[in-house]
């Protein structure tokens, strides 16, 4: 009785809130007893997985609070109990995490799990519906479309570029030799400038201001969506509109979006009058009068694994150099059914997924040479056997005599991969083949690229920096999906090839001119995963000149 008149007062007291709460309350209660009802084929199948204990409603969603470097912390630990399968809840989320290479080939080889998840909406204000997110037909015949246009022919004719790039950056290194400096915004610039080049056509000089506000804005984009990953609360897109970075990233894509456009009406308007946009260079392929084989090269991936970029690569035909745009507006003029909205998202999606990936992968590979000096020394000497004395500039031929520095290159994706993870939402069940499980349509994979790379089943010491992991001995009879720092199969990543020669010659020219330091070791590493895999207290290296 008590209570009652407790009850009753507190209605009298406080009505508006009274009646909130009494409504509230029965409706959370609701709406959970639906969401339990309307998923019970889900929550069913999710228990078979093993997983971390969760609260209710919540989940394991706590986990994911905290900075960046926690929270990868905090997850990587966890992932020792659950080594290759795990599930996860955020809330009303489920994600399943795979690690073995059996289970994560059923997703990446497949034709039917390429929608991307939710987070990949982030993207959408920048990319549209490029590559990266778009699904079904749109992508498909994008894909058939845009391949083609990363074919090795074309990327040999790329090289000049590569290499007078990298020797600006090493002039630039040159001025603050011996201090320590954050080499990724070094490996940023350079490689904003050269994808500048490659997919439109446009260098700074003869953009004048709008090539380096365009290369600044990129620059500021990605550092933006990897804040929206962190902050929960930019999470929601009328908050993160709200906010100054919402207001930030408007004004950063009128700059991004207007370049885009400008260069693509402008190439248009030249294509009208009949006239070539190309800055021709015939490229054919053949040095010294021998043709080049790729014969050994991996590009990447496991020698066995093939996707739509593997074709014909011993083909040498004459090609001249022509940005992405160029080619896919040539596509276009060709009867190929592309607006030029689409061709822009096509390029901008080329711009962020060529940028940010090989900064970091770059960044990585310079920490490791300062850090094993052994390995740096031996890359030296592969270095002055092919170049001896020479400043020339590297040759596709050179690149495929860097066998070591390519394993070099390989390990760096192994132990950092610059794409930590891979996420998939699953619209039909999927039966595993490592145990008796079917994950639910509904369901997140996260295809758990980090810690299967570091499997010690599939790698001997697996967190020891060691090149040798990739001699053809030791990688004859690994799984081909368990190295997959581009992903695989029909959605891999279309700049594979793009991105091995480039940081070939970048890394090489670098690697040609300087010793490499690091005060600190792998152990000192503050790793954060928020969208691309990197070091959170930035690249510190030293640069010593050679010579
Ligand atoms: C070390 C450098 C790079 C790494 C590690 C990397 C990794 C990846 C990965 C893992 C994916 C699949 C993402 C997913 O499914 O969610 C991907 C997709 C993609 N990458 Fe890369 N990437 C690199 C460089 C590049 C470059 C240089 C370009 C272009 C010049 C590029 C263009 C793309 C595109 C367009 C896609 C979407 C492909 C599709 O969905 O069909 N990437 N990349």
């Amino acid at each position: 009785m008590e209570a009652l008149a407790e009850f009753t007062k507190l209605a009298k007291t406080a009505p508006s809130r009274f009646i909130l709460g009494s409504l509230l309350v029965p409706f959370l209660l609701l709406l959970y007893v639906y969401w339990k009802v309307s998923r019970g084929r889900m929550i069913k199948l999710a228990e078979q997985f093993p997983g971390p204990k969760g609260l209710p409603i919540l989940g394991n969603a706590l986990q994911f609070l905290g900075s960046s470097p926690d929270i990868f912390n905090r997850i990587y630990k966890l992932s020792y109990e659950f080594p290759s399968l795990a599930k996860v809840w955020i809330g009303p989320r489920l994600l399943i995490f795979l690690a073995d290479p059996r289970d994560v080939e059923l997703i990446l080889s497949s034709h039917v799990y390429i929608d991307k998840s939710t987070e990949y909406r982030f993207f959408k204000p920048w990319l549209g519906n490029g590559l990266l997110i778009s699904t079904g037909e749109k992508w498909r015949s994008h894909r058939k479309l845009i391949a083609p246009t990363f074919h090795l022919n074309v990327l040999k004719s790329f090289i000049d570029i590569f290499n007078a790039n990298s020797k600006a950056v090493v002039e630039k290194l040159m001025d603050c030799k011996g201090k320590t400096i954050d080499c990724h915004d070094y490996m940023s610039e350079a490689t904003v400038e050269m994808l500048l080049e490659t997919a439109m056509g446009v260098n700074k000089s003869t953009q004048n201001q709008s090539g380096y506000e365009y290369a600044m804005a990129v620059m500021k984009m990605c550092d933006i969506l990897h804040f929206r990953h962190t902050k929960l609360w930019l999470r929601s897109d009328v908050l993160f509109n709200l906010s100054t970075y919402g207001r930030l990233q408007n004004k950063l894509l009128g700059v991004i979006h207007g370049l885009t456009r400008r260069v693509i009406k402008k190439k248009k308007e030249i294509y009208a009058n009949g006239k070539s946009t190309n800055n021709v260079v015939k490229c054919n392929g053949i040095e010294n009068g021998k043709t080049t084989s790729v014969e050994g090269m991996s590009f990447g991936q496991a020698a066995g694994l093939k996707d739509d970029l593997d074709v014909d690569d011993n083909d040498v035909g004459m090609k001249q150099r022509s940005a992405f745009l160029d080619l896919l507006l040539e596509a276009n003029r060709n009867g190929v059914v592309i607006s030029d909205e689409e061709i822009k998202e096509q390029v901008d999606t080329i711009m962020f997924e060529g940028h940010d990936t090989t900064a970091a992968g770059s960044s990585f590979f310079l920490s490791m040479m300062g850090i094993h000096k052994d390995i740096q020394e031996k890359v030296h000497k592969e270095l002055d056997d092919i170049f001896g004395d020479s400043d020339r500039p590297v040759t596709f031929a050179d690149t495929l005599e860097m066998k070591y520095l390519e394993r070099c290159l390989m390990e760096t994706l192994r132990m950092y991969p610059p794409v930590p993870i891979i996420a998939r939402e699953i619209k039909e069940e999927l039966k595993l083949v490592s145990g008796d499980y079917t994950i639910p349509a509904g369901a997140t994979v996260i295809v758990a690229t980090f810690k299967m790379q570091r499997n010690p089943e599939i790698y001997k010491n697996p967190d020891i920096f060691d090149p040798d992991h990739f001699l053809p001995e030791q990688s004859a009879d690994r799984h081909y999906y368990a190295f997959v720092p581009f992903s695989a199969g029909p959605r891999s990543c279309v700049g594979r090839k793009y991105a091995m020669l480039k940081l070939k010659i970048l890394l090489a020219t670098i690697m040609r001119n300087f010793r490499v330091h690091s005060e600190l070791g792998e152990k000192d590493f503050q790793l954060q995963a928020d969208i691309i895999l990197k070091r959170a207290e930035g690249f510190q290296v030293q640069l010593h000149p050679r010579k």
